[in-house]
Parts: C-alpha cells; sequence; structure tokens
C-alpha cells in the first residue's frame, strides 16, 4: 500500500503527497474578504510542502458565517481577494481547495478567542441564525434560529451554487462542501436539528435531501474534471452512532451517485451532550470502515498521530490521504518534518523551494 509521501490522484488533480491541511477558519476577514493574514497563511503551507492545502469554511452568504471574521465567497470582492491565494498555494507546488459553508443554527457568534458564543441578539454585530427548525444547539449557542421557508432554502442553494462558481473561476481545484460539525448541512440531516414535517425532515431520505440537492446543483457548475468533495459527519458519540453509520453510509453512496468524488469522514459537533473518545487516530477505524463500504477516496481528521500516525492509517488501506490540521499552526512545515521523520530520501528537495532545501539538505 502506497504511504503518506506516494502521489494521490483523483479527476485531473494529483498531488504530490497524500498530506491536505485541513480546512481551518482562521476569523480574520473583513465582511469576508480575505487579507495579507490569510495569504501568508496559506501560502505558507504550500511552500512547507503540504499535497493541497483547503481554504477554510467560506460562507455562502452574510448569514451563514460562524462569526463576523469568517471568510466570504458571496460577491466578486471576495473572489477577487482569493486570486493570490490561490495562485501562491499553486505556484509553490499544492492543489488549491476551498470549502464553502453555512454555519446554520451555529451562525453569529463570537470568534473563538473572543468567547466562542453566540452575540446577544440586537448587538451590533449579531444577526438572526436561520436553519431547518427553530431548535438551539444549547451550551454556548443558545439562539433559537428562525425555521428556513421552502424559499429560504431554495435560495442558500443558489448561494451555494453561485459560490461555487466563483470558486470555479478563481481556480480553485478542489471543492469541500462542508456537511458537517453541526452546521447547516448537518442541521437538516440531524433529528437534533431537524424537526420538519415537510419534504426536507422526518425520515433519512427527507433529511438527506438538502444535501443530495445542494450537492446536485454544485456538481453541474463544478468542472467533471475536478475533485468534487465533502466533509460530512457520520458519529455524534451520543450512543446512537451505529444508526446514524448507517444512514450516513447510505446517503454517502447516492452522493457517491451524484457525482461526490471523495469524502472527508468527521464528528457531528451537533448535540452538546456528546461524548467524544479523543484520541490519536480515533476516528480511523470509522473512516475505514465508511469509505470501504461506501467505495468512495477520501480520508479523516482529528489527532491524526503524526507523521508515523497518517503514514499508518494510508498503509493499512483505511484512508487514501490524511487531513491535518493544528500541527501545520504549529509548523507550516509539517510535511517536511513529516518527510525527515518518515525517513524520505531527499526530504527537503521534495518538500520546500530550492532557497530552503538547498541548505536543509545539508543541514544535519
Ligand atoms: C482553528 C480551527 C478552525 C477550524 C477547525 C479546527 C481548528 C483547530 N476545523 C477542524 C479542522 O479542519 C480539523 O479537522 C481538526 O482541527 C482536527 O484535526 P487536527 O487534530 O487539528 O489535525 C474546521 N473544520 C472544517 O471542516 N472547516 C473549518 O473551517 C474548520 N475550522
Ligand atoms: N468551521 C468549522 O468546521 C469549525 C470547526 N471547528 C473544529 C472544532 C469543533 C468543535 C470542537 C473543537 C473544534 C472549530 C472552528 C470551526
Amino acid at each position: 500500500m502506497p504511504g503518506l509521501f506516494s502521489p494521490f490522484t483523483l479527476k485531473d488533480t494529483t498531488l504530490r503527497n497524500r498530506i491536505v491541511v485541513s480546512p481551518m477558519c482562521q476569523y480574520m476577514s473583513q465582511e469576508g474578504v480575505a487579507n495579507d493574514w490569510h495569504q501568508v497563511h496559506y501560502t505558507s503551507m504550500a511552500r512547507g510542502g503540504a499535497g493541497a492545502v483547503i481554504v477554510e469554511a467560506t460562507a455562502v452568504s452574510p448569514e451563514g458565517r460562524i462569526s463576523w471574521g469568517d471568510a466570504g465567497l458571496w460577491n466578486d470582492e471576495q473572489a477577487a481577494a482569493l486570486e493570490p491565494i490561490v495562485a501562491a498555494i499553486r505556484k509553490w507546488g499544492a492543489a488549491p481547495g476551498i470549502q464553502l459553508a453555512h454555519a446554520g443554527r451555529k451562525a453569529s457568534a463570537n470568534r473563538p478567542w473572543e468567547g466562542d458564543d453566540h452575540i446577544p441578539a440586537g448587538e451590533p454585530n449579531a444577526w438572526q441564525p436561520i436553519a431547518p427548525s427553530a431548535i438551539p444547539f444549547g451550551a454556548n449557542l443558545p439562539r433559537t434560529p428562525q425555521e428556513m421557508s421552502l424559499q429560504d432554502i431554495a435560495r442558500v442553494q443558489q448561494d451555494v451554487v453561485r459560490a461555487a462558481e466563483r470558486a470555479r473561476d478563481v481556480g480553485f481545484e478542489w471543492l469541500q462542501l462542508h456537511l458537517a460539525h453541526g452546521y447547516l448541512a448537518q442541521n437538516f440531516w440531524s433529528t437534533y436539528s431537524n424537526s420538519r414535517t415537510d419534504h426536507y425532515g422526518g425520515s433519512a431520505e427527507n433529511r438527506g435531501r438538502y444535501l443530495l440537492e445542494t450537492l446536485s446543483a454544485v456538481r453541474k457548475v463544478w468542472p467533471e474534471n475536478r475533485p468534487l468533495a465533502a466533509r460530512f459527519s457520520v458519529v455524534e458519540f451520543d450512543g446512537n452512532d451505529e444508526q446514524m453509520l448507517l444512514e450516513s453510509i447510505a446517503l454517502l453512496k447516492k452522493m457517491k451517485q451524484a457525482g461526490l468524488d471523495t469524502v472527508d469522514i468527521s464528528i457531528g459537533f451537533n448535540t452538546p451532550t456528546a461524548n467524544i473518545p479523543w484520541g490519536p487516530n480515533f476516528l480511523g477505524d470509522i473512516a475505514g470502515r465508511v469509505l470501504s463500504e461506501t467505495g468512495l477516496p477520501g480520508t479523516t481528521s482529528w489527532y491524526i498521530d503524526g507523521p508515523k500516525g497518517a503514514d499508518q492509517l494510508i498503509r493499512d488501506g483505511k484512508i487514501d490521504f490524511a487531513s491535518i490540521g493544528r500541527p501545520f499552526l504549529a509548523d507550516p512545515h509539517w510535511a517536511y518534518k513529516a518527510a525527515k521523520e518518515l525517513g524520505v530520501e531527499d526530504a527537503a528537495w521534495k518538500t520546500l523551494p530550492a532557497p530552503y532545501a538547498h541548505w536543509l539538505a545539508r543541514y544535519r
């Protein structure tokens, strides 16, 4: 089986290695527009040797942001600001990706280091969250969302499609729909947050409708030769995971038929009552099961146990590439360090540009 530093091809995209920078909100945008923070942040990880860099959850509309600092792709100014970032990721050898998101009932929150909680209704930075049903998440996000009308649903789906067209036109190669982490798409999928009695609620088929419709609509505008991905929660760790896994596998099979190319398996974070068994590589077996049963190539995330842990999950055939988050915040050159740790020949030249590689290849 291939390892972390073997190439990976999906549609017309070939990654130089199987290290993918997992999307991580930076909360550093003004009106959703990227700036020098994002330019440095994303360029440095690409220059550090990652195979692909997935730009953070990018809201498809103002009300779809988690916080006022979230990235956005609902207008042309935001699209233009992303162009130099796409170019730099590609220039330094990584595939540029972006995640499109709508925060649903978790919207209108303070930035994590400023409370991570809902901004009280009526405050200048607050807005009304919307979701499939008027059911609050609870805990630090107590605001009750406004139940979406059928017109709201259609509008948001169109917002996603328009954002996908902008992502396409600025040159992103890899598009990931955010269907996880207790945000809008998952609010439809999960019975914790969806009590609708129309065709978007009740049965698994109805609760999966928004996700499937939105995927199908995006597939129509996303070029066939570029990977279309989804980040999808298949467990909540709430004691009911076998049923959620079975339903999630069934929905993923339908999404695969609708044109999904790859999936990043994640956790729901849709109920404050979850009991998550955090630990090294702890989603590895779940991801392995879902990927083999759906026949989709993919990945997972969450405490992947360093370069050796990532390499092992791939060699064991559980995942096809590794989705790495916080380690890249600690070190944008994580891919170089991983190559060294795994004893890859010419580690520096395989991951870093010449001005660095020339010296580090000699440096002991
Ligand atoms: C600061 C920050 C911001 C985000 C995240 C995490 C963190 C720490 N994560 C989850 C992230 O992509 C990753 O899956 C997790 O961090 C777990 O991987 P690690 O254990 O960090 O390698 C995340 N996930 C996602 O799908 N979209 C996002 O925008 C974000 N934003
Ligand atoms: N946009 C996203 O998907 C985010 C996911 N996060 C990961 C996370 C969730 C829950 C607990 C810890 C970390 C936090 C920030 C935003």
